[in-house]
């Protein structure tokens, strides 16, 4: 015996699992109470097929025409597929399973639409919380160990990836991260995860002031926000109720991270379309998603704070560096830098080819000058004498250091004899026109340096350094030493080598 229209869908209408039906050929759709009961919903009746849309569990892209489930199960005679259920009222991942039934006055196509995770539900519902929990474990376990292991910039994109998972594992529609500013004047999502067909609002959320929000800032700072139906929230939550019904929100849940034990922000999710009543699971795994992130967000941060202090002490290091290399009165190179670059371009002057000159100056009857006018007018001289001995240099390679008390020492590596002499002469040219009063001066009651001069072809550096090795520098040094010792005894004011 076949069974007439009416008997099908009177029998189906009542069914308590969640069933699509229609006419073949024709607009109008029917539902079973099962369906509304899943979806939320309370008339489906009179609408057509266009009320419900499917999209691809994956791309989140709205399912082709020739992709509908009504219009695979009418061309092919059955349906099976996974698909992202969206009604007026909820959206959930769903298998859609159906076919065509034949009656003696009509054909029908039947689907029967299947919330992920409902068989668990329907079998045994210890079964169900069970199946759920290894499920989410899974999850939590796969992005705790992604989020162990992540640098600053994959961090975003992990996020992103959890706020999805855990999203699609909970079937809610909107999924996001919020975060305070420093004072929790402000918030601003950070990252949203929203289900196939939903709007989303992430750039419309930034920088909110908190203080608009007061209900929900009074009980996320209890670590928990929990509205099963926002038509019924109090009359206190009156700006909060105008946010949520503004973008269709019936459902919302949003739990405090807390990082460093200052609250951080929260996670949160929305239901769109239809009230929905979150369980003690429910807000168990978003307080575990909110925890996994605040952990993650902590060592985070425990990570900047060291990169932090390891870079200051580099900077302090290289400060002690360049400080226990200058010289304190003068602020050019020490005795202790003049000795290890003497030492270095010795030896890349002799490798490159390169000719090397050293100078030594030395201030003219500075004791003198100390007695007639004072130790702080000699050491101001000293000063003066760097700088202009730092000007008299015009080489990237030329190193002015103070040798000790009023002598001075250049390196110029690179600088052959003709081109050292030249130097000499603009040093002992330039200091004169310092024009520093000096009363035991021969020369016009100024006060002038010596120079003794020592330069070496690379020939001649090699043989030396052949010669010599790592006392090197000190050889250079004393004829260096010994070229100034003859430029005092010919009058001083002059350079000899
Ligand atoms: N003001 C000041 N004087 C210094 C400093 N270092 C060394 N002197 C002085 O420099 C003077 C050097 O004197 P001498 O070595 O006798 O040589 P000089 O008087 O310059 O005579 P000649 O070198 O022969 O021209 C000493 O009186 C030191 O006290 C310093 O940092 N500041």
């Amino acid at each position: 015996m076949r069974l007439s229209s009416e008997d099908i869908v009177a029998v189906l209408k009542q069914m308590p699992s969640s069933i699509l039906f229609k006419r073949i050929n024709r607009e109008e759709v029917y539902c079973s109470t099962g369906f509304e009961k899943t979806f939320g919903i309370t008339k489906l009746n009179g609408l057509d097929e266009s009320s419900i849309m499917f999209f691809d569990s994956q791309s989140k892209q709205k399912t082709a025409a020739n992709t509908l489930p009504f219009y695979i199960a009418a061309t092919e005679g059955a349906v099976s597929q996974q698909y992202r259920v969206q009604t007026q009222c909820r959206a959930m991942n769903c298998h859609v399973e159906g076919g065509v039934i034949t009656t003696s006055e009509e054909n029908w196509l039947v689907l029967y639409v299947r919330p992920d995770g409902s068989d668990l539900v329907a079998n045994n519902q210890q079964g169900s919380a069970a199946g759920k929990h290894i499920v989410f474990n899974q999850l939590l376990s796969d992005f705790s160990s992604k989020l162990i292991n992540a640098s600053v910039d994959e961090l975003d994109n992990i996020i992103d990836q959890a706020l999805a998972g855990f999203g699609e594992f909970s079937n809610v529609d909107r999924c996001y991260l919020f975060e305070f500013n420093e004072d929790m004047a402000l918030m601003s999502n950070t990252h949203e995860w929203v289900a196939a067909g939903v709007t989303p609002f992430i750039d419309e959320l930034q920088n909110m002031p908190t203080s608009s929000l007061p209900f929900f800032m009074s009980h996320i700072a209890n670590g928990l926000f929990k509205v099963d139906d926002v038509s019924s929230l109090p009359e206190s939550a009156a700006a909060e109720k105008a946010v949520f019904e503004e973008e269709r929100i019936f459902s919302i849940l949003c739990v405090r991270i807390m990082v460093n034990d200052t609250p951080y922000g929260f996670i949160g999710c929305d239901i769109i379309g239809s009230p929905y009543s979150w369980n003690t699971f429910d807000i168990q795994y978003l307080r575990r998603i909110g925890e996994m992130l605040g952990n993650t967000l902590q060592s985070l941060h425990n990570r900047k704070i060291l990169q932090k202090m390891q870079l200051e002490l580099l900077e302090a290091n290289k400060q002690l560096e360049q400080l226990a290399n200058i010289d304190g009165l003068t602020g050019i190179a020490n005795r202790r830098l003049f000795d290890t670059t003497l030492k270095r371009d010795i030896q890349r002057c002799q490798e490159q080819g390169l000719a090397l000159s050293l100078l030594l100056i030395d201030v003219d009857f500075f004791k003198q000058y100390n007695d007639d006018y004072g130790h702080v007018a000699g050491d101001k001289v000293l000063i003066k004498i760097a700088e202009t001995l730092s000007n008299s240099c015009l080489g990237s390679d030329d190193l002015v250091a103070r040798y000790g008390g009023e002598e001075f020492a250049i390196i110029l590596p690179g600088t052959d004899n003709i081109a050292a002499k030249a130097i000499a002469s603009r040093i002992l040219r330039n200091v004169t026109l310092l024009n520093i009063p000096h009363e035991a001066s021969a020369y016009d009651k100024k006060l002038t340096v010596s120079v003794g001069l020592i330069s070496q072809s690379n020939d001649a550096l090699r043989s030396v350094y052949q010669r010599q090795g790592e006392q090197s520098a000190m050889w250079l040094l004393n004829h260096a030493d010994e070229a100034l010792y003859r430029a005092k005894n010919d009058g001083r004011n002059c350079s000899r080598s």
